[in-house]
């Protein structure tokens, strides 16, 4: 007992009457906050310097539970990632690893380290999958290289990073998927600019090369069936004319709680914007998103329950366009470009084909679009 407890009087300076402060009274734990710093998580803007390499711990153990949570909830239903006797008429040992999943799952755990301060992930390119297959189980190490920073001259308050990140087997060295992101990040300090519009830093967001609508073709063709001869008679029926192969998917998957905020997580994807609404109220969304790679796979499910999948090749120029946020429903409309007999794999079954998909919501906007390659299986197979 200090000489001040004996006559009643409390030293304020004296640390151990400290402890008999109530800190949980609402008015003292208001202060208390107030004057606490924050341990912050993440990195801003000025924090990536180009040629960084970063190396994302934990990982992340590709497992059977995780590959099918995202493949169920995503509508990706090809019964070769869920049945056993499927997967070896495929020539697969056991049900792999999905393309989807892995793809989210390599993202999924560089988010702590790229992109948890915030800001929105807007596009991808170069997506490959160098492994032929993959099996749950596999330890994935991944690691990301800045390639460019710029500003953004629209929004002060960010700036735009592409980083390009590679997924490996932790166990063999091996890659398993690789590709280029674009992210806008939030910016310590504020880009003071002329307002013109102009690029803040050189570069810029890949032109448009779409047609405006009134100069859609007029007459759309939807492939007769799922099989590669399918889309390849479609193409034929299109050509030279002013056709174009192009059609819609009637499946559609309201956002909810689970596809909004655990897909994410069970990626490990600590982004705010999944999972912290009220961290979000002040963001350009106005609340939490749905995860891009959430958005993707579902359109991309809606689409392969309209084919024989064989195997995804890769995806380039994929963009987010709009947010998707709770209670937003996702379709998919599909373009087919190209259709080829060549194979990445020896694979007498499958052809390959170019599509362009476009997700969009109930209001008919797009959301994301990307330009895909993957092998189809033949009629006949
Ligand atoms: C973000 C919004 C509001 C900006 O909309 P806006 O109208 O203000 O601007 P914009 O014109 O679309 O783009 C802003 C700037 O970005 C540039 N830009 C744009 N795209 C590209 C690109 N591909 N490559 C390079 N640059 C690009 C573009 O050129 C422009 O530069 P500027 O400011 O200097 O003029 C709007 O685009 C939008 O709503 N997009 C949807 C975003 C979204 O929902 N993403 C998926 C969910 S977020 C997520 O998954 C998170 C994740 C995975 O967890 C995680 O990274 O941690």
């Amino acid at each position: 007992m200090t000489d001040a407890d004996a006559d009643g009087s409390r030293d304020e300076n004296d640390p151990s009457t400290r402890n008999d402060l109530e800190w949980t009274d609402p008015n003292t734990f208001t202060s208390a906050l107030e004057r606490a710093d924050t341990r912050e998580k993440g990195h801003y803007f000025e924090d990536f310097a180009e040629g960084d390499v970063i190396q994302h711990d934990p990982g992340l153990r590709l497992t059977r539970w995780g590959n099918e949570l995202w493949t169920s909830q995503t509508l990706n239903h090809d019964p070769a990632y869920w049945r056993a006797d499927v997967a070896r008429d495929r020539g697969f040992d056991e049900p792999p690893i999905h393309p989807d999943y892995l793809l989210a799952a390599t993202l999924g755990c560089t988010v702590e380290d790229l992109s948890e301060k915030g800001g929105y992930f807007l596009g991808r390119t170069n997506v490959r999958f160098p492994a032929d297959v993959v099996a749950p189980g596999t330890d994935l190490r991944v690691e990301s290289e800045v390639l460019t920073t710029k500003g953004s001259n629209s929004r002060p308050d960010y700036g735009i990073v592409t980083w390009a990140t590679r997924g490996y087997d932790a166990g063999t060295g091996k890659t398993l998927c690789a590709y280029e992101r674009t992210n806008m990040i939030p910016r310590r300090e504020r880009l003071e600019t002329d307002g013109s519009g102009a690029e803040a830093d050189g570069g810029g967001r890949p032109s448009d090369t779409e047609r405006p609508a009134s100069a859609l073709p007029e007459t759309f063709v939807t492939p007769a069936g799922d099989a590669f001869e399918d889309f390849e008679a479609a193409l034929e029926t299109a050509e030279n004319r002013d056709a174009v192969v192009a059609y819609r998917h009637e499946r559609g998957r309201t956002m909810d709680d689970v596809t909004v905020a655990t897909l994410p997580l069970a990626t490990l994807n600590t982004a705010k914007q999944h999972h912290n609404t009220d961290a979000m109220a002040d963001a350009p969304s106005g609340g939490i998103v749905a995860y891009g790679d959430v958005t993707r796979s579902t359109a991309l499910g809606h689409a392969r329950s309209d084919e024989r999948t064989h195997r995804e090749v890769g995806f380039e120029d994929e963009r987010f366009h709009a947010f998707v946020t709770p209670g937003d429903t996702v379709y998919c409309f599909t373009r087919v470009l190209e259709t080829s007999r060549e194979t990445t794999t020896v694979n007498e079954r499958a052809g390959t084909v170019r599509f362009q998909h476009v997700a969009f919501n109930q209001r008919d906007e797009p959301v994301y679009s990307g330009i895909r390659t993957a092998e189809i299986l033949t009629r006949d197979d």
